[in-house]
């Protein structure tokens, strides 16, 4: 065993961000970063959904586009691009955890989520069973923050809250935890970069593979993700 390996005291922590990532975008790093740093995560993993089952089809661009979108936004941070789902036959969020969990038995968990989606968890399969599996902490999102406080998954999770301090200091929670995430808001979603850039699956892909780059401009924009 290297010297490396026996300094490390305490089992991986590493954090899952899943999503649609229609594209992936400057809010998805910002608010990574900001949890890697406030939970004391040692990475950031996200899992780009083969399809979200709560959300139609129609509109979804195609799954290398979105990894690549995720791959240009999570470059130098400790953040891991994964189409991991896809990999494991996955959709559902409570199999998919089940499964890390098995796969990965040297690290611990946590699941990450935007307030929006905490305003609809009571929605997901099996929430409460997810709620049992790992800590989750969900990052305030500008327009969902009362909505996710007035949640009926809220109205069960909050007797396991705990501040991210306590989270940070001893490393690891057992589940369920809750751990709420304040901070500057960011506005930035993948609606408005859709919106605004219709066609941006199509030039990635046509920077990834042979069909040619129709707009360039538009390429680097969702780059740089500083415009929506
Ligand atoms: N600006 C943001 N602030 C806080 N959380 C965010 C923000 N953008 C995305 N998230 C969270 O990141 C995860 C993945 O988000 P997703 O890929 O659906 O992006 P989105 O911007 O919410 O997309 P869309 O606008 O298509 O719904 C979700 O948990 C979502 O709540
Ligand atoms: O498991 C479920 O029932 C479920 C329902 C809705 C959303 N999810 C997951 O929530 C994550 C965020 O999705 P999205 O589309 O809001 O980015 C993503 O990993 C989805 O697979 C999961």
């Amino acid at each position: 065993m290297s010297g490396k390996r026996r300094l490390r005291s305490r089992p991986v922590l590493t954090g899952l961000l899943g999503g649609s990532f229609n594209p992936a975008h400057g809010g998805h790093r910002r608010i990574s970063l900001f949890a890697i740093d406030a939970l004391g995560l040692d990475e950031l993993w996200w899992l780009v959904s083969p399809g979200n089952p709560l959300k139609p089809e129609a509109g979804m661009a195609p799954l290398r586009a979105r990894l690549l979108s995720a791959r240009l936004q999570a470059r130098l941070a400790p953040i891991v691009p994964t189409a991991i789902e896809a990999q494991l036959g996955t959709r559902y969020t409570v199999d998919t955890l089940r499964m890390l969990q098995r796969r990965y038995p040297g690290r611990r968990f946590v699941w990450l989520m935007g307030a929006d989606n905490l305003a609809e968890f009571h929605r997901w399969k099996d929430w409460r069973r997810i709620a049992r599996t790992m800590p989750i902490a969900v990052i305030a999102r500008p327009g969902y923050d009362a909505d996710a406080v007035a949640s009926p998954a809220m109205a069960w999770l909050r007797r396991y809250r705990v501040s991210a301090a306590s989270f940070r200091k001893r490393g690891q929670w057992s589940a369920p935890a809750l751990v709420l995430l304040r901070f500057d808001p960011d506005h930035r979603s993948a609606t408005a970069l859709r919106r605004a850039h219709a066609g941006w699956a199509e030039d990635i892909l046509g920077q990834d593979g042979n069909a040619p780059v129709r707009d360039r401009l538009t390429f680097r924009k969702i780059r740089s993700g500083e415009d929506a």
